[in-house]
């Protein structure tokens, strides 16, 4: 993939109600924003919208790394223990491989803002060449664990020979060990 191409970044809200149009999907548009300000190299977003249906996160899963060819998937909600919230079975569903470090940092950072941070489920994993990572659907929460964990995604995204991202270090700093 040349520096000019664009890095394609899935978006995927879980939500009843804002699948409904019962509420304005927030959270995704948080991530959207949260990843604009991020990213110094060129990216797009492809967004998705859908209940908490098991068959329908999954197929969006697919679709959005399979055909849509997004090196990076962010979910936002359904990862709790409501009987509906199924996202991160929907995940482990359609990975290869997880990356359950992810979660588990996640919920350590949450819980300096929330003491109910243990209640999400939340993890990640891979499938083909892209990183998949849930988070809550607070939107709230959105910033909380993107700021966590994203350091790491630059890095992992090179080693599944994905789009080489470039942030805005005076933003968010990414690792990536020296060869
Ligand atoms: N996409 C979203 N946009 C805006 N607010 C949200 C979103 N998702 C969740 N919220 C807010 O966070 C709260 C907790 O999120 P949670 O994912 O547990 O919702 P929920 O009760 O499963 O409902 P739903 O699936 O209908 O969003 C919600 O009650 C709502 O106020
Ligand atoms: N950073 C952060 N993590 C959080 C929260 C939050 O507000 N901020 N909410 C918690 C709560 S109350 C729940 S029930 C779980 C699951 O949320 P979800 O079902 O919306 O995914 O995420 C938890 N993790």
């Amino acid at each position: 993939m040349t520096a000019k191409t664009p890095a394609r970044i899935g978006i995927l809200t879980v939500s009843d109600r804002a699948s409904a149009g019962i509420y304005e999907d927030i959270s995704g548009k948080a991530i959207e924003s949260t990843l604009g300000e991020y990213l110094n190299s060129p990216w797009q977003s492809v967004y998705r919208l859908v209940p908490d249906e098991r068959d329908q996160i999954e197929a969006a899963l697919i679709e959005l790394v399979d055909k849509e060819q997004c090196c990076l998937v962010v979910t936002t909600g359904g990862t709790g223990p409501a009987k509906r919230d199924v996202t991160p079975e929907a995940t482990e569903a359609v990975c290869d491989r997880m990356m359950p470090g992810f979660g588990e940092l996640m919920r350590m950072e949450s819980l300096k803002y929330v003491p109910t941070a243990i209640l999400s489920r939340q993890t990640a994993g891979l499938r083909g060449n892209s990183l998949i990572i849930n988070l809550p659907g607070k939107p709230k929460a959105i910033r909380q664990c993107l700021d966590a964990v994203f350091p790491a995604v630059p890095y992992c995204i090179d080693l599944m020979e994905g789009p080489f991202l470039e942030c805005d270090e005076t933003v968010i700093k990414p690792f990536r060990p020296k060869k």
